[in-house]
């Protein structure tokens, strides 16, 4: 995503550095702070619920930039960036430190802005879990050409591919078998940004949503975001997005596929992170079949 917040020129006089005439003698520190992020959102509905306030993200490296003293302005950049990355909304942080007063032996040419800096930037890398299925047209290639748009995504790299299912229908009216699988990836994307992303891919291959739970040409779900097991998966609870996906741990179609590429899988349920191959023992596996084969599609 190329759309930024950026904050210039944040100034704090404090006492960091390596030298012991540092640690007593404060000068000038001054960060600046580029936050990537998906801005569209916000931009259609005028809601900071749907961005991130910048004024957070000023006094929180205030607060860094004025706390105990440390040696290098290479801390003080990777605490900057660390802070502002616990947002889900962001997608990369970069954060400059500039000393312009850093006694370095030599003259530099401009006292407020010369002088030595350091750049870091730093992304958000977290799993994500797709569930895909088709009923309607040529399903086989519908998927192949979804699971292609999806690694062709920037800022998302398909990891495993599971096998495909060839699965009877659960809920809703009287339709087709649905091929489905399961997609492993890694993304720096929002959870909004990856759903509209899912949504836009749904919709090149003609995606309607008439009847709930009808046949359809493409079904991209958005299962898990992050790992539960580690405490660091996204929770959302909007009818808009519902994290971890409300419906995953009972359907065979999802957590059979996801086990094929992630046999130590794990899904949050309420509280607790429960292991995929003990919901899949409870769910029931008997509509499931193996499907073909993606070489031969
Ligand atoms: N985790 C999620 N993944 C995908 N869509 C979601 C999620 N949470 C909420 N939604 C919302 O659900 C709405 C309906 O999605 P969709 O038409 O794919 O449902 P469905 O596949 O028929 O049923 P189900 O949600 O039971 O799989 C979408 O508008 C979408 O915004
Ligand atoms: N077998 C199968 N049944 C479904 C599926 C699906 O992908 N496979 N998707 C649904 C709504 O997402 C409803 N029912």
């Amino acid at each position: 995503m190329t759309d930024r917040i950026t904050l210039t020129g944040l100034t704090v006089t404090a006492c960091h550095g390596v030298l012991d005439s540092e640690k007593v003698e404060p000068q000038p520190f001054i960060a600046d702070i580029v936050l990537e992020t998906d801005l569209r959102r916000a931009g259609a509905s005028d809601d900071l619920n749907h961005t991130v306030s910048y004024a957070e993200i000023a006094q929180e490296a205030e607060q860094i930039l004025s706390g105990p003293s440390v040696d290098l302005i290479e801390t003080l950049a990777e605490r900057i960036a660390a802070a502002a990355l616990t947002r889900p909304t962001i997608e990369a942080v970069e954060v400059t430190i500039h000393k312009p007063q850093a006694p370095a032996g030599v003259p530099f040419h401009d006292a407020e802005l010369g002088g030595p800096s350091v750049t870091v930037r730093r992304e958000q890398d977290r799993q994500v879990v797709i569930a895909c299925g088709a009923n309607l047209g040529d399903r086989g290639a519908t998927l192949r050409a979804a699971v292609r748009a999806l690694d062709a995504t920037a800022g998302l790299t398909v990891v495993r591919i599971s096998p495909l299912f060839e699965t009877d229908p659960v809920g809703g009216p009287e339709q087709p078998d649905y091929l489905n699988a399961v997609v492993l990836a890694r993304s720096r994307l929002a959870p909004h940004t990856l759903l509209a992303r899912l949504h836009e891919i749904e919709s090149w291959h003609g995606r309607v949503r008439e009847i709930r739970w009808g046949a359809r040409t493409l079904d991209l779900d958005l299962i898990q975001v992050g790992d539960p097991w580690a405490g660091t998966d996204l929770t959302s609870d909007t009818d808009e997005l519902t994290l971890p996906h409300p419906r995953a741990g009972e359907r065979a179609f999802v957590l059979v596929p996801w086990l094929e590429v992630d046999p130590a899988a794990t899904l949050r349920v309420g509280r607790d992170a429960e292991s995929v191959t003990e919901l899949a023992g409870m769910a029931d596996e008997s509509g499931l079949r193996p499907g073909p084969a993606w070489e031969v599609l």
